[in-house]
């Protein structure tokens, strides 16, 4: 009963015992049905006497050697096993090998000539190391085990089984040594979560997301344990999730890194590609340019085979710096304004200043126009991004004419009037970034029904419109300064004019939504500022504030939008 939750993760896999032998087969086969390959299982069992190994004897000769060299003496049994997990990541087989051996001591008693060739002769000696198999005739020659006896047979279960419970079941910390080590993969948390969503405990550690959401699971601290022989282990679990969050900047740093050095750029249309050709291209060492690469593929965000690396398709998508859907400017944000802000953040918090270096937190006229620009580059990529779902949320047809608040480059109001012709949409935004904004216009765009108006949002009068429109702008802004602001628009909105608000979800919106774990509250590593809002919340809020008819949709996974319609007074 104790042995099935843990030998039950192997039920639904398909598991290749890689061994001829049937004592191993016979002995898995007990506690499981073994048939094809999500997990490969192979063994080993040698003999060591006085220095000497002695693995199965070619011939009754060699057979006669060895027993008589075991004759009378204490010999070691080892039996190594390897459990190799196998996943498909990109169509590729990626493999992690899991590997241990246990020791087991047999003493035989002294064999007279006769008793030997008798043995010899039975057969039994020749497909068994050593020479003997303990299980059947050979037992007669054995005075005592210390140890496992399956292990001396040829496979250790006992010990194979609380290698499972350890795969399977304990939280692992990162930065602590993996139960599971990678071929040839470097030590970055990678692998898909080998549940099999049953119950019975925790899993290794998940991937550290790789692109597909979810990324590091803080997992709750676990108070008690049964291990196989059912003692329960009474100890608090290891705090797996915040050391996940201690170590989640290194994954950052690499994908930051990666588009920073153009990896993304070179590889794209033309991996696949060897480390030397990327380091080249890169201008970069070929023994760094490997180790990057290979951790940028143990993340996820690149493939690796044997003729060398290639990007993922959300690498090419996201990562490379040209195309549509490119979230370079973001990353080029992130690794340089944002990382400088939070590297000296004790200094922040100490003397207060904002977290995020976003100018209008700054207050205007305190950026660089290259600091600006960057900012600008970051927020387009977003918004290109997301422009369509928002836009498409409701339907906005029977606005004529829109005001984005903190609309930036423009991206989702070009958006807008190419989804709603009748649509007239003014960009305002801070006056320094205003002046920036024809940098990002194409003539693709169709730019006469977007204008263009400088301003601060905070201070100054709001361009007329009979649809306001925020997007991941307010999410962790302070209630107070949120509150102060949507109560003058609301001031400002003539009866049946529109408020929408398009937002960052909160993180278990997104995981109820994707069917996956929920977090622990408190460890949540979506956004750092202010927990975002839930819908819920803004339609009250904007209620209390006199919008009537507020509906709430999801967009792309990544926003939820508000729509209200401003009530008569
Ligand atoms: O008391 C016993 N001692 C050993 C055995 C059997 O001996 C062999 C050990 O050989 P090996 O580890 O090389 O395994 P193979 O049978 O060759 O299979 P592979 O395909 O894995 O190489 C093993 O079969 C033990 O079961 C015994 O039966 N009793």
């Amino acid at each position: 009963m104790l042995l099935r939750p843990v030998i039950g993760k192997l039920q639904h896999k398909r598991v290749v015992l890689a061994s001829s032998s049937p004592r191993r087969r016979e002995i898995l086969s007990n506690a499981k049905d073994l048939r094809a390959p999500d997990v490969v299982i192979g063994a080993d069992t040698i003999v060591a006497v006085g220095g000497l190994i002695l693995e199965k004897p070619v011939d009754k000769q060699d057979a006669y050697r060895m027993l008589s060299r075991l004759s009378g003496k204490e010999h070691s049994v080892f039996t190594g096993v390897a459990i190799v997990h196998c996943c498909t990541r990109d169509g590729q087989l990626d493999t992690e090998v899991s590997e241990f051996y246990e020791e087991t001591t047999v003493k035989f008693s002294e064999l007279s000539e006769e008793l030997l060739w008798e043995y010899i002769d039975s057969g039994e000696p020749m497909d068994k190391a050593g020479g003997y198999g303990i299980q059947a005739l050979g037992g007669m020659l054995v005075e005592y085990v210390r140890g496992d006896f399956l292990n001396v047979v040829g496979f250790p279960l006992n010990r194979f089984c609380k290698e499972l419970a350890r795969l399977y079941h304990a939280p692992r910390a990162p930065g602590t040594p993996r139960p599971v080590q990678h071929d040839s993969i470097p030590a970055v948390d990678t692998f898909e979560d080998l549940s099999d969503g049953e119950g019975g405990g925790s899993d290794p550690a998940p991937a550290s997301g790789g692109l597909q959401a979810g990324g590091a699971r803080p997992q709750a601290p676990r108070t008690q344990e049964a291990d196989l022989n059912g003692v329960t282990d009474s100890q608090p679990g290891l705090p797996a999730g915040l050391l996940e969050l201690m170590d989640g900047f290194k994954a950052s740093k690499v994908l930051l890194t990666a588009c920073k050095l153009q990896v993304f750029d070179v590889l794209k249309d033309r991996g696949p590609l060897s480390a030397m050709d990327v380091a080249r291209e890169i201008d970069a060492s070929v023994g760094g340019t490997a180790r990057l690469l290979d951790v940028c593929a143990a993340l996820g965000l690149l493939d690796k085979s044997d003729r060398g690396y290639s990007n993922t398709e959300t690498a090419s998508l996201h990562l490379a710096s040209d195309g549509e859907q490119s979230l370079h400017g973001l990353a080029a944000y992130h690794d340089g304004p944002v990382w400088g802000a939070f590297t000296h953040l004790g200094r922040a918090v100490r003397e207060g200043a904002a977290w995020t270096p976003e100018p209008l937190l700054q207050g205007p006229h305190k950026w660089s126009t290259e600091a600006t620009l960057q900012f600008m580059r970051a927020s387009h990529g977003l918004s290109k991004l997301t422009a369509q779902h928002v836009a498409t949320a409701f339907d906005l047809s029977p606005f004529t004419s829109a005001c984005h608040l903190g609309g930036c480059t423009g991206a989702l109001a070009h958006k807008l009037v190419q989804e709603y012709p009748r649509l007239q949409v003014t960009v305002f935004d801070l006056p320094e970034v205003i002046k920036l904004a024809g940098d990002f216009q194409t003539d693709a765009q169709p730019s006469e029904r977007v204008h263009f108006v400088p301003g601060d949002l905070s201070s100054d009068s709001l361009p007329p419109a009979d649809l306001y429109i925020f997007c991941s702008l307010l999410h962790d802004w302070p209630d107070d300064r949120l509150h102060g602001l949507l109560s003058r628009i609301s001031g400002s909105c003539k009866p049946g004019a529109g408020l929408l608000l398009a937002e960052l979800a909160p993180a278990e919106e997104e995981e109820e939504a994707s069917g996956a774990a929920r977090r622990p509250p408190g460890l949540r590593t979506r956004g750092v500022g202010r927990r975002p809002r839930s819908p819920g919340q803004y339609r009250r809020l904007l209620q209390r504030l006199g919008f009537q008819d507020v509906q709430a949709a999801r967009a792309g996974g990544l926003l939820h939008v508000v729509l209200g319609t401003r009530a008569p007074p």
